[in-house]
């Protein structure tokens, strides 16, 4: 019999675009080839208002890659609305949480998985939330001895509550990172809230910004380098994809530039010295097991080819699968084509969660 997948897409997030466009890209590789006969796929989409929605609107929302319209004056939702209908999801075998971003790719929704004692594909809670917010993730790579830029962590409170602290926060920036620097929201993805700061002016904007996002917010040093990736497949022996490279014209890789087809360019495998790739597959796999991530991982670096200077940016435990998406190019490079990719993920899950599974 065939082995239904819950595939989880959507959220309550800024990311919410991208999760349904990932979504279509593994619902499709879930109805090709071998794995047609051997997957059934019931989409359960998360609307912006945190409404679980499965059946014929979750079906649509996939079809048409747009998200669910909410009807205007509907009554306000309940915590009761939100909750998933347990009927329509009784006969999932294992859920592929495809979500993108806070609620989603931070520990919450495998929280609730596992409560409810069901299989998943991907991170745990703990890799789920470690590797979402960057202050922690960042903290946790320090400590496993992986280089990184230098950064600041600051909350929504020294941005907002006061206004004679909002200065001498500023200040304290200048001081210790300079210009530029990027600020960025702690629990987010896809570049949603960040921005490359040049002055005081934009400093200021780039931080209010971020907290409109996050309590927690986090400024790095400015580095120019070649931007390298590295994908991560498996549970307890991960193995590391050939790198990638992104190329783009814009100042920084930005959304736009993330998801409009053609604004970057991608090359894979990355052109670097052997021993510099090696490096940067070991690095990939240290920062994989430090955050304890699971299955899935795509571990983002800064390459400063002048000085042979490799530095972690960050790690995503559910990165895109878009059509623009690094994560799937990368295996298919390395000769695991997409729909082996998304089969192996499914087994990965099922591994996984026999034994992760707590002794009552
Ligand atoms: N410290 C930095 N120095 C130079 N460029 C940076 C720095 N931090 C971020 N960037 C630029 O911003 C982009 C997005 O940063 P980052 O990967 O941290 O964000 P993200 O929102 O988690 O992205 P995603 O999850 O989609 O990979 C980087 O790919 C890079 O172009
Ligand atoms: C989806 C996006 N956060 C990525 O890492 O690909
Ligand atoms: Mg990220
Ligand atoms: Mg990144």
């Amino acid at each position: 019999m065939a082995i239904t997948v819950g595939l989880l897409f959507g959220g309550c997030s800024g990311e919410h675009e991208v999760s349904i466009r990932s979504a279509q890209a593994i619902a499709r590789a879930l109805a090709s080839g071998g794995n047609a006969q051997k997957y059934t796929v019931l989409p359960v989409y998360i609307r912006k208002d945190g409404v679980w929605l499965a059946g014929p609107t979750a079906e649509s929302v996939l079809t048409a890659g747009v998200p669910h319209q909410e009807i205007p004056n509907a009554p306000a939702v309940t915590a009761r609305d939100r909750l998933p209908q347990f009927d329509q999801i009784a006969d999932i075998d294992i859920w592929f949480p495809v979500l993108h971003g806070p609620n989603g790719e931070d520990g919450t929704v495998q929280g609730l998985l596992t409560l409810m004692q069901q299989p998943y594909v991907g991170a745990g809670v703990l890799g789920s939330a470690v590797g979402m917010d960057k202050i922690a993730m960042k903290m946790t790579f320090a400590q496993a001895g992986l280089p990184q830029v230098k950064y600041l962590a600051v909350s929504r409170a020294e941005v907002w509550s006061n206004p004679c602290v909002f200065p001498k926060l500023c200040d304290r920036i200048e001081t210790e990172l300079g210009y530029p620097c990027f600020v960025k929201p702690a629990n987010l993805g896809s570049s949603v809230g960040i921005a490359k700061a040049t002055s005081r002016k934009e400093l200021e904007a780039a931080l209010d910004n971020a907290a409109s996002y996050d309590r927690r917010i986090i400024v790095e040093t400015g580095v120019v380098a070649r931007e390298v990736e590295c994908a991560v497949l498996g549970n307890d022996n991960p193995r590391a994809s050939v790198l990638g490279e992104i190329t783009f014209q814009s100042d920084f890789y930005d959304y736009e530039t993330k998801y409009t087809s053609g604004q970057s360019q991608h090359t894979i495998p990355a052109q670097v010295p052997d021993d510099v790739a090696r490096r940067i597959q070991e690095m990939a796999i240290t920062a994989f097991q430090a955050v304890d991530a699971a299955g899935i991982s795509r571990v983002d670096f800064f390459y400063v080819e002048a000085t042979g200077e490799v530095l972690i940016n960050e790690i995503n435990t559910l990165p895109g699968f878009t059509a623009t998406s690094m994560y799937p190019m990368m295996w298919e490079a390395s000769g695991v084509s997409f729909e082996e990719l998304v089969d192996t993920l499914i087994q990965l899950g099922f591994e996984r969660s026999s034994t992760a599974a707590p002794k009552a």
